[in-house]
Formats: structure tokens, C-alpha cells, sequence
């Protein structure tokens, strides 16, 4: 047993998946070895098998504290474990069930008079019991996301320097290029399996944090652990410090980045060249997320080849929203080639969106053209024409219109008189920029319009879902980047209903991408991986869900829908031949699914593993002593 502890950073990523049995096992089964072993658990535990039975304990309960830290401090551990663990006496007596520890929690909670309060709780939870954390986040999910996802962790970014507590994640700086391979060194678990990186730049619509924009990898991976069960230690959440633009931030003696201005394009790809290698360098098999960046298509471009990379922001949201857009032009009545598009907004999000639902249109039979010239795309200086006299940026040259006759749209309003369209997207930071006026057009010109105000977080949404309702007689078919309550509404015909919005968010896919990738052992995402996640959303909805008109799954089911998207990635990666683990191309679907959900952290099992682990290394060790 202790051996095979000792070799677990090797192969293995938990001390409680090293005794599972083979459906259980984790989700590390035959990878690429990691390149870095963890020193501590290494030096801990290379096995002197007849050293003395505390020593022992000791060693294991490093083991446990470097891979998953405190889950020795469990308050549900039975007496026999503790005392095993040598943690008997550092926590309350009583051993607890998990419905007694999250009553606790649950109050704790509802003590809090402040988001950021609840928000700085779960974090401490996080750190101090990170499987009752998940448990609670499992059993939780519709109340606690928006607690430490969007919209709350817009606020704990903005108020990041003031709110800090602890370390979590990585900050690397600019000042430190030359040395990233060995600084990355110091990161203490021995098998990552994706990163989440931002440069802070762009944090959901609230513009450039800096490094206050940690919360958004720590809360897009938090997702990754909830929604598709990969293992916590199993994800580093990464920011770089290439300065800020941010001039407040540069004053704040609180700040706690380097003050310098922006680092150039130039400087940014050199630094990236040299992260990308050293990530990999250290963890083979590794997946990159790139997240909230400024401009984030020359890195796509320039790194998606060689590594196994997405942008979360162009493809993530591309692919779920398609998967949105495919149920409401089915509901619309109207066939995607009379469909007209005003977006408002034509910045990563918006192009990746408009170029995903052009591929969407195109599977449907449109050519290229005719499925790009759906689309109309507004920025801050109206709609996005190619003689409208400004340099445009390269990702909007694709989508500018040239069938303006000279004519410039400079508003939202003009644009919209202009096109009268049937589908209105947000994702341009403009809070409220759907005004009531508009959506009351939108009603009058369509008998279901599609309204989905993307931006992050709540107040940044271009409309709430009351509005989008209520100016459109309850005809709306509606999605939102950010979650907004449930409403009741009486149309003019009398009928009284109470309506749920969708939430047209990319964590929906996000999850799935990361842990098909994984899964496969991915050498690339390709794009068609990400079609296929976002078309995996349309085929993951129950007949009860379909016949209510939703767009979107069931927020609760998350992980079943992280287990659809994630085979049909899967099967995506297998057909564009970018799959390492072959012997899945043998499952059926059903086997897949299968196989997948045997992968998944499952945070209710994990105080049960410990338990069996504890009990064989009790017999082990009997055995071995009886032996001497
Ligand atoms: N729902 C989701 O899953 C999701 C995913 C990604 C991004 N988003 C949200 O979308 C928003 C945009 O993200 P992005 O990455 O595209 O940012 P971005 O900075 O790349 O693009 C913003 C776009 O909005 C335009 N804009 C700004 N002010 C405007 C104005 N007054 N009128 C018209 N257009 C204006 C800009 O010109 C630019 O084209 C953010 O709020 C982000 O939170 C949501
Ligand atoms: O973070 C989110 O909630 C979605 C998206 O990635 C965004 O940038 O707004
Ligand atoms: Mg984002």
C-alpha cells in the first residue's frame, strides 16, 4: 500500500481513487507521466516499508494534506479513521453525517448580510474542507453559483485587493519570464490537468482588473469540479501580471500588482510563447482555458495547433449559445435563412457567437454567404460596415456589411429600423442598452422574438428578464449570460404564467470541453469539437423541458448535461482523429457515458474512499507486522 502511495503522483491523482476499482478509477488511467512529482509526497513516502507505524500514519497524512489539503479534518471521519490519521483530538468529538454539516453550513450562509460575505464563506470552505465545499455546491447548485460565479464574483474581482484572505491559485508576472518553467515548479500538486489563465484584462464587462481577476479562473474551475467532476487538485488557477491599464488600481496601495502600464502585443506573445511551453513542459497532457483577455484571437490563432487550448470566450460562448439559438429558431417558427441578427457588441464574444451560429446555419443547408449575411453587428461606433471610414479591428472584418449603399448606421435604434430584426443579441457591457422601446418593436415585429442580453454580470445585461417579457406580451424567447428570477406574468389575454429565463452561459460547455479533452487525451480542440458540445445542449434537454419551451437544461442537472457535452466531444475529437485514448472509440454512446461518469469526482464518495483506504492500510500494515 505504501508503495503504491508512493508512486500515486506518478499515475494516480488522489490517495482515495489509488484503491478504486477500475470503473472507479480516476482520471488519470494511462496518461503521459507528469513531468514534476510532488517533492513533499516523493521524499514523504518512497517507501521504507518497516519504518514505525506512526511514521507511517504520518506519511499518509502528508500524502492526504499536500493532494487534497485538511481532508483528515473531516468532522464526518469515523473514530477509528481519525485516529488512524492521527487526527483524533483535532476536531470536535462527534462524528458528524453530511446533513448535520451542511445544516451548519446552510446557516452560516443565511447569517451573511452580503454577497461578498457569502462569497468570502464558500471560499474559506473551499480551502478548510474542500470535498463538504462541492457537496454543498452539488446538492446546491441553482442557489450557490451565483455566489461564487457570476454575477457575485464581478464584485469580489472589482474589491479583490480589499477582500483578500488567502492564497489560492498562481500569479506569474511579467518580471519573471526566463524563469517561468522553474517558478511554475512551486505549484505543490503533481498532476494538473487544466489551467484556467487570464491576464485580468477584461473581467466579465467590468473592464481591465489586473490581477484582481484571479476570481474568475478560481470560479471557472470551481465549475469544472461541480459540474464535470474533475478533481479539485487537478486544476490550477493561473494569472499573469502584464500590467493594467487600470489607473485606479495602479494607485491603490492595496493593489497587489505591479503598477506598470499594459505590456505591448509583442511583449504579451513572447511571455505567452514561453508560459505555453513551460505548462506543458511540466504537465504533458495539460489543458489551457484562455479566459477574459482583452483581445484574445491572436493567441487562439497563434497556439491551438500545438496545444490543447481553447478561449472560453470566443468558442466557449460561441458553442453555447449556438446550442440555445438551434431550440429557439425551432420555436420561432422561422427557418434560419429569413432570420435577421442585430448583435450588439461585435467583440471576441460577439464574433465568436455570430461564427458559430453561421456554422450552425450552414449545417442546416445555407452557404456561407447566406448564412453570414443574417448577421448585422454593432460596436461602439454602430453598425459594423466595410466603408464606414475607421480601421477595422481583423475578427469584425468578416462580418461588415457591404450592402449599406453608403448609408451609416450610427445607433442601435437606427440599425435596428434599418434591419427589423428577429434576433437581438447583448454581449457589449451596456447595461439596460435593450430599452424598453426596443423590445416593444421586437414584440410588435415578431410573434416570438429570440432576446438573448448576454453580458456579465446582472448589471451589465442588456435587459432583465421582467422587461424582456413584459414588452413583449410574454412572447419573448429569452436567455441571459447572468442568472434573473423567475417572474409572473399576465399576458393581455389574461393567461397568467410563471416564466424561468434561460441562462445562455458558457458553463453549459466549458466543463464538457475540458473533460472530453481530457478524457480523449486531446492533442487540440478543434472546432469541431466545439460545435459539437454546443449541439450536445439541444439533444440534452427532457421531453418536460421541451414541451416547457426551455431553451437551456435544467441548472440542477448539470453534471449529467457535463456528461453529454463531454461525449460528444469525445466523439468529435475521435472523428478529426485528435484522440490519444483509442480503446474508447470501441464504446457504444451508452458505454461512453458509462465510462465518463465512472471518471467524475463524486464529492459524496470521497469521505467513504478515505475510509476503505484507511481500513485496507490497516490490514496491510497488520499483515506486514505479523510478518517481522
Ligand atoms: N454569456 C456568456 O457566456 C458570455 C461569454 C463571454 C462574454 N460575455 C459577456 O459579453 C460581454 C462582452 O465580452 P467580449 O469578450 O466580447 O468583450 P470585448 O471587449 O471583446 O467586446 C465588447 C464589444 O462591445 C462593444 N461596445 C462597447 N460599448 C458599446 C456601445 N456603447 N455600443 C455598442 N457596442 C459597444 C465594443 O465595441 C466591443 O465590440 C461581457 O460583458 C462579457 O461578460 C458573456
Ligand atoms: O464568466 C462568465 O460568466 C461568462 C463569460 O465567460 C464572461 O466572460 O462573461
Ligand atoms: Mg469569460
Amino acid at each position: 500500500m505504501l508503495r503504491r502511495l508512493a508512486a500515486l503522483p506518478k499515475g494516480r491523482r488522489s490517495l482515495s481513487s489509488t484503491s478504486k476499482s477500475a470503473k472507479m478509477g480516476s482520471l488519470m488511467v494511462d496518461p503521459p507521466s507528469p513531468q514534476g512529482v510532488s517533492f513533499s509526497v516523493k521524499t514523504a513516502l518512497h517507501g521504507d516499508i518497516t519504518s514505525h507505524r506512526s511514521q507511517r500514519a504520518s506519511h499518509t497524512h502528508a500524502a492526504m494534506h499536500t493532494l487534497v489539503p485538511n481532508t483528515h479534518l473531516d468532522t464526518s471521519l469515523p473514530i477509528p479513521v481519525r485516529k488512524y490519521l492521527q487526527s483524533y483530538g483535532l476536531t470536535p468529538p462527534r462524528v458528524e453525517s453530511y446533513e448535520t454539516q451542511k445544516a451548519r453550513c446552510l446557516g452560516q450562509l443565511a447569517l451573511k448580510t452580503t454577497d461578498i460575505d457569502r462569497f468570502l464563506y464558500l471560499s474559506a470552505l473551499r480551502k478548510n474542507n474542500v470535498h463538504l465545499f462541492y457537496r454543498l455546491m452539488t446538492d446546491h447548485l441553482r442557489e450557490l453559483t451565483p455566489m461564487i460565479y457570476t454575477p457575485v464574483v464581478g464584485e469580489a474581482c472589482q474589491r479583490w485587493s480589499e477582500i483578500y484572505q488567502q492564497a489560492e491559485g498562481m500569479y506569474l508576472s511579467f518580471e519573471d519570464r526566463g524563469h517561468l518553467a522553474s517558478i511554475i515548479q512551486n505549484w505543490p500538486q503533481p498532476n494538473v490537468e487544466i489551467t484556467v489563465i487570464t491576464d485580468g484584462s477584461r473581467i466579465l464587462g467590468l473592464g481591465d482588473l489586473g490581477v484582481n481577476g484571479m476570481g474568475i479562473p478560481i470560479g471557472k474551475l470551481a465549475l469544472y469540479t461541480a459540474c464535470a467532476g474533475i478533481r479539485p487538485e487537478c486544476t490550477l488557477p493561473l494569472t499573469v501580471d502584464l500590467g493594467t491599464s487600470n489607473k485606479a488600481f495602479q494607485e491603490d496601495p492595496l493593489y497587489m500588482g505591479s503598477r506598470r502600464d499594459k505590456v505591448t502585443a509583442q511583449e504579451e506573445q513572447e511571455f505567452l510563447d514561453e508560459l505555453m511551453m513551460a505548462l506543458k513542459e511540466r504537465w504533458p497532457a495539460i489543458v489551457i482555458q484562455f479566459e477574459d483577455w482583452k483581445n484574445p484571437f491572436p493567441s487562439l490563432a497563434r497556439y491551438r495547433d500545438d496545444y490543447a487550448m481553447f478561449n472560453d470566450d470566443i468558442q466557449g460562448t460561441g458553442a453555447v449559445i449556438m446550442g440555445g439559438i438551434i431550440g429557439a429558431v425551432k420555436q420561432s417558427g422561422i427557418s434560419p435563412r429569413d432570420h435577421r441578427a442585430v448583435f450588439l457588441g461585435s467583440g471576441s464574444a460577439g464574433v465568436g457567437v455570430a461564427k458559430q451560429i453561421v456554422a450552425y446555419f450552414m449545417h442546416e443547408g445555407l452557404t456561407e454567404d447566406e448564412a453570414r449575411s443574417c448577421f448585422y453587428l454593432v460596436d461602439s461606433k454602430g453598425l459594423v460596415t466595410s466603408d464606414r471610414g475607421d480601421k477595422l479591428a481583423d475578427h469584425k472584418i468578416y462580418f461588415s456589411r457591404n450592402d449599406n449603399d453608403g448609408q451609416q448606421f450610427k445607433s442601435l435604434e437606427e440599425v435596428m429600423e434599418h434591419v427589423k430584426p428577429t434576433i437581438i443579441m447583448g454581449l457589449s457591457t451596456i447595461g439596460g442598452a435593450f430599452t424598453p422601446e426596443l423590445l416593444t418593436k421586437m414584440g410588435q415585429w415578431n410573434k416570438h422574438p429570440i432576446i438573448f442580453p448576454l453580458s456579465n454580470p446582472s448589471s451589465k445585461s442588456e435587459c432583465t428578464f421582467e422587461e424582456a417579457i413584459k414588452y413583449t406580451d410574454g412572447r419573448a424567447l429569452f436567455a441571459s449570460g447572468s442568472p434573473f428570477p423567475p417572474y409572473t406574468f399576465t399576458s393581455s389575454t389574461g393567461e397568467t404564467k410563471t416564466l424561468r429565463p434561460g441562462q445562455g452561459n458558457n458553463m453549459y460547455v466549458f466543463p464538457g470541453i475540458g473533460l472530453g479533452t481530457i478524457l480523449s487525451r486531446a492533442i487540440q480542440v478543434t472546432d469541431n469539437m466545439v460545435y459539437a458540445s454546443g449541439e450536445s445542449l439541444s439533444t440534452a434537454l427532457t421531453q418536460e423541458e421541451i414541451n416547457m419551451a426551455c431553451l437551456y437544461p435544467e441548472i440542477t442537472r448539470i453534471r449529467e448535461v457535463s456528461v453529454r457535452v463531454t461525449r460528444f466531444v469525445i466523439r468529435a475529437a475521435q472523428k478529426d482523429n485528435v484522440d490519444r485514448l483509442h480503446h474508447l472509440r470501441e464504446m457504444d454512446d451508452e458505454q461512453l457515458e458509462e465510462w465518463i461518469r465512472s471518471k467524475m469526482y463524486d464529492p459524496h464518495a470521497e469521505t467513504k474512499n478515505l475510509e476503505a483506504e484507511v481500513k485496507e492500510m490497516a490490514r496491510e500494515l497488520a499483515s506486514e507486522s505479523s510478518r517481522l
